[in-house]
């Protein structure tokens, strides 16, 4: 089977290095398509790709098609990718909003999956929510989630509704915890610790947080509890949080990349 990503950025990169070593590309190599000069002569002598900058050299032959670049560069891609297409090529899009029906429309093609990675990928720990177009076969779709599953883990939904609200939670995820991380560094700046000790303490206060809650079957709220002494400190910490209404401002955050989400699909 020969796979090709289109847009060798932070997601296209990301999942063309995850899939490179996949079982199911048997004796062919992973097929990377970039307009970026500097991109394809970084990428030319990483001997796990085949790299190409001229669209006529690898679409028409190939059998699934990644498409990686920024939602305001798909229109004009998509005019390029029209005339090589055939009906049996399966389209997967890792882009922001676009929709399905969009795709199909504007390359008019009939296999199309639409997903949303994140960017953990980069370290195997990607989460990929993916839906599919009436014409891909579960063979077809089953072989994308093979695919999809090297950056991390996936789950199927069964709408692009949820497509674009994962992009809320999981897609555009990674983020509201970097800003959470931000705010707590900067506070850990703030009474006097140097940059490593803040970094230290942060990174590990995260790190062990997500581990006892993934290796348990208990609710971030309970394990607040378990903090939490009564009169104590985390109290303190948690009244001034939801003195400041701190959960519904996340909650709306999400909301808002939701909506816009919703919003980009309409652009196109
Ligand atoms: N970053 C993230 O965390 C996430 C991103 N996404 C989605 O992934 C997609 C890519 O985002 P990201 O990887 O961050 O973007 P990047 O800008 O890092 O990567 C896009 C790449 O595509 C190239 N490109 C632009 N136009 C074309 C074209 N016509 N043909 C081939 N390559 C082209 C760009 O080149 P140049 O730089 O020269 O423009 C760039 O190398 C977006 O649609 C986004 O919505 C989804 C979830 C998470
Ligand atoms: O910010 C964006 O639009 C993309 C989609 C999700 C994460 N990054």
């Amino acid at each position: 089977m020969k796979v090709l990503v289109i847009g060798a950025g932070n997601m296209g990169f990301t999942y063309a290095e995850g899939m490179a070593s996949c079982p199911l590309l048997s004796k062919h190599k992973l097929r990377i398509y970039d307009t970026d000069p500097k991109k394809i002569e970084t990428l030319s002598q990483d001997d796990r790709f085949e790299v190409y900058h001229n669209l006529e050299d690898c679409l028409p032959k190939s059998d699934v098609v990644f498409v990686a670049v920024k939602p305001y560069h798909s229109e004009a891609l998509f005019e390029q990718m029209k005339p090589m297409l055939n009906k049996e090529q399966v389209i997967v899009s890792l882009m922001a909003g676009v929709t399905i029906d969009t795709i199909q429309q504007k390359l008019n093609a009939k296999k199309v999956i639409r997903t949303m990675p994140n960017l953990p990928a980069q370290v195997g720990k990607g989460v990929t929510s993916y839906t599919e177009s009436e014409d891909v076969s579960k063979v077809e779709l089953i072989l994308v989630r093979n695919l999809l599953d090297t950056t991390g883990t996936s789950i199927h939904v069964d709408t692009e509704t949820f497509i674009d609200a994962s992009t809320g939670i999981s897609g555009s995820g990674p983020a509201y915890v970097f800003y959470f991380m931000q705010s707590m560094l900067e506070a850990a700046l703030k009474m006097g610790f140097s940059d490593y000790d803040s970094k230290v303490l942060v990174s590990n206060t995260f790190e062990g947080a997500i581990e006892l809650f993934n290796q348990s079957n208990i609710s971030p709220e309970r394990w607040i509890n378990k903090v939490a002494s009564k009169g104590g400190t985390t109290q303190a910490a948690i009244d001034s949080m939801e003195d400041n209404n701190i959960k519904e401002l996340i909650q709306e955050a999400a909301y808002a990349a939701f909506d816009r989400a919703v919003e980009l699909g309409k652009d196109k």
